[in-house]
């Protein structure tokens, strides 16, 4: 499990480590693992010019013993200091170095190959100081490795407010943080590397990312005595006549062989066109999830109503989000930010610019899980465990992809998993899926639904 920290708990790791260790000893680990992570960027020490940019903490004092490492390594460092007192032993030894340092911009004139983010860490406030934005659009064509976090994100939220440093990578240090995760701020901190401190951190994580073990971990498989009944059937109630292709592709994601039967109850003709495509599909029956809403049109409500009856749990998607009063504990909310900020009577904007803070509020306000669509989609549980979803790409955001996923995490419940796990894991199939899928190019909903089968057998056999 990747697991991402508040700063009070990184502080708290931070003093208790440091109160049996020699003085400076984690920044050294720290500047350690950012030089070894520069240089393999870089590429070569020798020829290569390396520009920090260095703030008032220790961030920037991370920064300064890492360039003093560089240096010594032959790279061409120099530090633009942007506060008015900066890391002392820091600057000492990248001049012992032979680096150089400078206040003024204008004294800089060869472009470097790489900027390394010194100017805040953990300690800082969101946004960045005039010298830091005009030393960042000076060199905006450079790649930038963030020391720690990209400068200027809100840490413990992944709020972005004002301007901010967008790194190709963030070299993080003793756990990962929120705003390297949740989104605005995941896409600021660019690929993401960790320098182990051996920090024991004692609060539990704020965030948590799925990683290929424990999904291995999680996924329901067949034991030798398994029956179609006892691996568990899941139901779908979607489709109308507007939108008959929603019921065909919640359907393809409910049957990716996860479970032993799935069921279509719809509209007569959509359940023509879905047993066309889908032949092991039955009709209604009793089932141990059900799957509510995609492209219900206005008979979602009653779909909804129907589902609830049968005191099973219910993945609640799309049409259906707009009738719900109340949900059980065992219900798993698929809204994208739309139709969140419709169920919370709030802006679009306040949740895309707040997913984490939003997701949390909707899964405590109803009691269930609620998984909110997004870069990084999010599975938020009552209890404020939150797991966000770090496979998938760009080309996911496409028609239909949404009804997939609700038929996949329905197949999940019905299987067994707690809604956690089953929102979580089926988040984390449908966007590994969808990268394997699209293979660097575009691709459409039911390419997703093909590729599960795939995903899960490479997972299984330790592949991913
Ligand atoms: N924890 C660990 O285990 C380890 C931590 N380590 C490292 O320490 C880092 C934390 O260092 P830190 O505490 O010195 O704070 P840091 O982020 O450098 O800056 C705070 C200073 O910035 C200022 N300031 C605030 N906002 C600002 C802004 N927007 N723009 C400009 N300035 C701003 C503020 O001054 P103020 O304005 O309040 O007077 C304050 O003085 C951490 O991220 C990691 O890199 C590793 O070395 C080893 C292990
Ligand atoms: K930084």
């Amino acid at each position: 499990m990747l697991r991402a920290h508040l700063i009070d708990d990184v502080r708290r790791a931070e003093a208790a480590a440091m109160a049996h260790l020699p003085d400076g000893a984690l920044m050294q680990r720290a500047a350690a693992g950012l030089a070894a992570a520069v240089l393999d960027v870089l590429g070569r020490a020798y020829g290569s010019r390396v520009l920090l940019l260095v703030g008032p903490g220790d961030n920037g004092g991370d920064a300064l013993w890492a360039g003093a490492r560089l240096a010594g390594r032959g790279v061409a460092v120099e530090a633009l200091l942007l506060a008015d007192r900066v890391h002392e032993a820091g600057l000492a030894a990248l001049h012992a170095a032979g680096g150089r340092s400078t206040r003024d911009l204008d004294d800089l004139h060869d472009a470097p190959d790489l900027l390394v983010d010194g100017i805040v860490g953990i300690g800082g406030r969101p946004g960045l100081r005039p010298e830091a934005v005009a030393a960042l659009e000076a060199y905006a064509d450079v790649p930038v490795v963030a020391v720690d976090v990209p400068s200027g994100v809100d840490v413990d939220t992944g709020r972005l407010e004002g301007p901010h440093v967008r790194a190709a990578l963030t070299v993080t240090f003793g756990t990962h943080k929120v705003a390297h995760l949740v989104d605005p701020a995941s896409t600021a901190s660019g690929a993401l590397h960790l320098v182990d401190l051996d920090l024991d951190l004692i609060g539990g994580p704020a965030v948590e990312a799925l990683q290929p073990d424990d999904v291995r971990g999680l996924l329901p498989r067949p034991g030798l005595d398994a029956q179609k009944y006892t691996r568990g059937v899941v139901g779908v109630r979607a489709g109308s006549s507007t939108y008959p292709g929603a019921a065909l592709l919640a359907v393809s994601g409910a049957n990716t062989g996860l479970v032993g039967m799935v069921r279509y109850v719809g509209p007569a003709h959509v359940a023509d066109t879905v047993r066309t495509a889908h032949p092991e599909v039955v009709g209604a029956g009793r089932v141990q999830a059900w799957v509510v809403g995609p492209g219900g049109g206005d008979d979602a409500a009653t779909m909804l109503a129907e589902a609830r009856r049968d005191g099973v749990p219910v993945v609640v998607d799309a049409d259906a989000l707009g009738h719900l009063d109340e949900a059980a504990a065992d219900w798993v909310l698929t809204p994208h930010a739309g139709e969140l900020a419709a169920m919370l009577g709030a802006e679009r904007e306040a949740v895309e610019a707040a997913p984490l803070e939003h997701a949390r509020d909707a899964a405590r306000r109803w009691g269930c899980t609620v998984l909110l669509k997004g870069h990084h989609t999010l599975v938020a549980a009552p209890d404020g465990r939150v797991r966000v979803t770090t496979t998938g790409v760009p080309w996911l955001a496409t028609a239909g992809a949404g009804d997939v996923l609700a038929g996949l995490v329905g197949a999940l419940l019905a299987s067994g998993l707690e809604p956690h796990d089953a929102a979580s894991v089926g988040s984390w199939l449908h966007g590994a899926a969808a990268t394997q899928a699209a293979a660097g190019g575009p691709l459409t909903a039911s390419r997703v639904a093909v590729q599960i089968p795939q995903v899960v057998r490479e997972t299984l056999a330790g592949l991913g």
